[in-house]
């Protein structure tokens, strides 16, 4: 069976008191109603990561938002993936679409990021989806695809054993307009049949692919129950420990 994952990208929301009581609220309810078939991940803001590291528990692993594509150096402002594995950060978000738009993060800058987070022991969280004029235009796949091809199919077999991928459709994103489960499997599926293409059956087989974009305590269940979609990169709904729950306890038994 493959990997089961539930990520939480809280994005630039949470004080630091409001992401102690978050973690804490998360972890005791884990503590107390073990879920032994998902990997529950957190990904805060930077300035929380070495704190939440000591305090979220064995149930949560910590993810980064983004890391900068060098090692280290005179780069003010910028966090490096090596920094983030020291404070025991085991994930990164790559290629979020807010990262893309907002920061210009091309498919280039992505290639020199995912190299920098693999080399200092990260698992990159690999975004890609289609904007809206996409979709009605009836280019999504090929786009997708596109990213897929120039953002991610040039690690290696050992270095993509590591990536989870997330498929998170703009116009689903902070929407509330969510993908029908059955446009989620379908493109669920074609992803799945790149990676085979781009390496083997068996790592399209064993590569989780979460579902992003307004899936919420609601919806979760559904879209968890398609074939090829292995979880949710959720936003919104993980800043609230009772909706995150719900998530994390939506798949079949
Ligand atoms: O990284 C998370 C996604 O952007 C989804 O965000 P959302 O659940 O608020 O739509």
């Amino acid at each position: 069976m493959r990997r089961q994952i539930v990520a939480g990208n809280w994005k630039m929301n949470k004080t630091y008191p409001e992401a102690l009581a978050l973690v804490n609220e998360l972890a005791t309810d884990l503590q107390n109603n073990p879920v032994s078939n998902v990997e529950v991940i957190v990904a805060p803001p930077f300035p929380y990561l070495a704190a939440l590291s000591d305090k979220k528990g064995d149930a949560i692993q910590l993810s980064a938002q983004n890391c900068h594509q060098k090692d280290s150096g005179a780069f003010t402002g910028e966090v490096s993936a090596t920094m983030l594995a020291s404070v025991g950060c085991e994930y990164v978000i790559l290629g979020h679409s807010e990262r893309r738009q907002y920061f210009q993060e091309d498919s280039m800058l992505l290639e020199q990021k995912l190299k920098a987070a693999l080399a200092a022991g990260l698992k990159p969280i690999f975004c890609c989806g289609e904007s809206l004029e996409q979709r009605e235009q009836e280019i999504h796949f090929d786009f997708v695809a596109q990213q897929l091809k120039d953002g991610l199919f040039h690690l290696s077999n050992e270095e993509f054993d590591k990536v989870i991928i997330a498929y998170e459709p703009i116009w689903a994103i902070g929407t509330g307009r969510t993908a029908s489960s059955e446009q989620a499997q379908e493109m669920h599926e074609f992803i799945r049949e790149q990676v085979s293409r781009a390496y083997d059956a068996e790592a399209a087989l064993k590569t989780p692919i979460l579902y992003g974009g307004s899936c919420n305590a609601q919806n979760a269940k559904e879209l968890f129950a398609c074939k090829d979609v292995d979880g949710g990169l959720i936003g919104g709904a993980a800043l609230k420990s009772a909706d995150f729950l719900t998530i994390i306890r939506s798949f079949q038994q």
